[in-house]
């Protein structure tokens, strides 16, 4: 199961946390070519590693065409649905504009329909949003279960914005962190932090708040802001991993599925692509029965593999099979931690599988031929022996 981590303990604005994301191993072509779907001009991202107080992190720059085209939320919801983008990401960062103009329109006391957002309606705002969406997707992050932000810090003083000076935390990033139920942290900077698309980000990809979660940690990113003061390095931190076994007692995995619809191969061929695939790393591959197209008989080919072993796979459907394309898709693996015992049964070893959770044995399943040798040698009848065995195996 994948984890993020976000410590926003210093600050969060839209293009850090895109930065923090290409840190940790978002891809930056994929980030980039999603952001040419948006018809609104030529929108770069340039990044380039920076020091901040020391620290080595990742700097995003966010290249936009001129504008100063002041736009509401029907103009961002229309240039994002008409965007090329994957369904998760459109979806993602239209939440994040939602959000944006809910909090927008209780802080200036109007409608949501009435708001124009100004700074945070401009085009790189838009990319900061879009790109994050197309970061965490590359991470395959949209849909990770645990996704925690630390407290976080907004900062004080003033800032200079379209209304005029304000006061920081501006209205925008109170109103958006505390309809998100985000626990803030005081911080000695006099400077806007937390800026309102930062804090919209924040509460959208969120499922909690609060300490790094558990999790093997398996990648780490910092994206640097511009300025870079005396007092703090102003970064946010994040950090992928895996959430480790949960605690009710069973292992999760994230792996992926693949699924093909096939009527045309020979099916003596079958039992074969089967075996090819678990050559090549598939956890598990079977086939089920479908009626398809014209109504002929055909086979959904599917198969579990490990992130790491999904190009192989892919490989066996397209080399062995006669399929065209493959369907793949993210799926979490629950599954018992397993042991081997072997138990005695009127002097013949036979070994029995067990499913244990959290400890305790729930399933024991003896091992066939080993329990037939035994009956055979014995003169017992087949289920006697497996029922003593996995009895026998259940005690222990
Ligand atoms: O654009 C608007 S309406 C706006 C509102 C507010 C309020 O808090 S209300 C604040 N700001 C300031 O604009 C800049 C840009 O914000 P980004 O999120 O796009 O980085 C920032 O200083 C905000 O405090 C704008
Ligand atoms: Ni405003």
């Amino acid at each position: 199961m994948k984890a993020l981590w976000v410590d926003a303990g210093n600050g969060a604005a839209g293009d850090m946390l895109l930065a923090a994301l290409l840190d940790a191993g978002a891809d930056v072509e994929a980030v980039r070519s999603g952001l040419r779907g948006l018809a609104v001009g030529p929108l770069e991202v340039e990044v380039a590693p920076v020091r901040r107080h020391g620290l080595r992190a990742l700097h995003a720059d966010v290249r936009v065409p001129p504008d100063d085209v002041s736009r509401n939320l029907s103009d961002v919801t229309a240039i994002l649905s008409e965007a090329a983008l994957p369904d998760g990401v459109r979806a993602f960062a239209l939440a994040v504009f939602e959000r944006l103009a809910r909090a927008e329109a209780r802080v200036h006391g109007v409608d949501v329909s009435r708001i124009h957002f100004h700074e945070v309606g401009a085009l790189d705002a838009i990319a900061d949003v879009t790109g994050c969406a197309l970061a965490l997707h590359s991470l395959d992050l949209l849909d990770a279960p645990v996704r925690v932000v630390s407290p976080v810090a907004a900062g004080s003083g003033v800032v200079r914005a379209a209304h005029g000076p304000l006061p920081v935390p501006v209205p925008a990033v109170l109103e958006l962190l505390t309809e998100a139920g985000a626990p803030l942290r005081s911080h000695p900077a006099t400077m806007e932090l937390c800026t309102p698309t930062g804090a919209a980000l924040l509460a959208t990809l969120a499922t909690g708040w609060g300490p790094m979660p558990d999790c093997v940690p398996t990648a780490v990113g910092a994206g640097a802001g511009t300025a870079d003061p005396e007092g703090h390095p102003n970064i946010v931190r994040v950090v992928v991993g895996s959430a480790s076994s949960s605690s009710a007692g069973w292992e999760s995995a994230e792996l992926h599925r693949v699924d093909s619809t096939i009527d045309d191969l020979d099916p003596r061929l079958w039992p074969d692509v089967l075996e090819e695939l678990r050559t090549a790393g598939a956890a598990d591959a079977w086939c089920s029965p479908a009626l398809m197209r014209k109504g002929r008989p055909g086979q959904v080919l599917s198969v579990l593999v490990e992130p790491a072993r999904l190009d192989a796979v892919c490989r066996v459907v397209f080399e062995r099979t006669t399929s065209l394309g493959v369907r793949v898709s993210s799926v979490e693996r629950r599954s018992l931690r397993r042991d081997r015992v072997e138990v005695d049964v009127g002097g013949a070893v036979v070994g029995v599988k067990r499913g244990l959770l959290g400890g305790r044995v729930v399933t024991a399943q003896p091992e066939y031929d080993e329990a037939r040798a035994a009956a055979l040698a014995s003169g017992r009848p087949v289920h006697e022996v497996l029922n003593e065995a996995r009895a026998l195996a259940s005690e222990g």
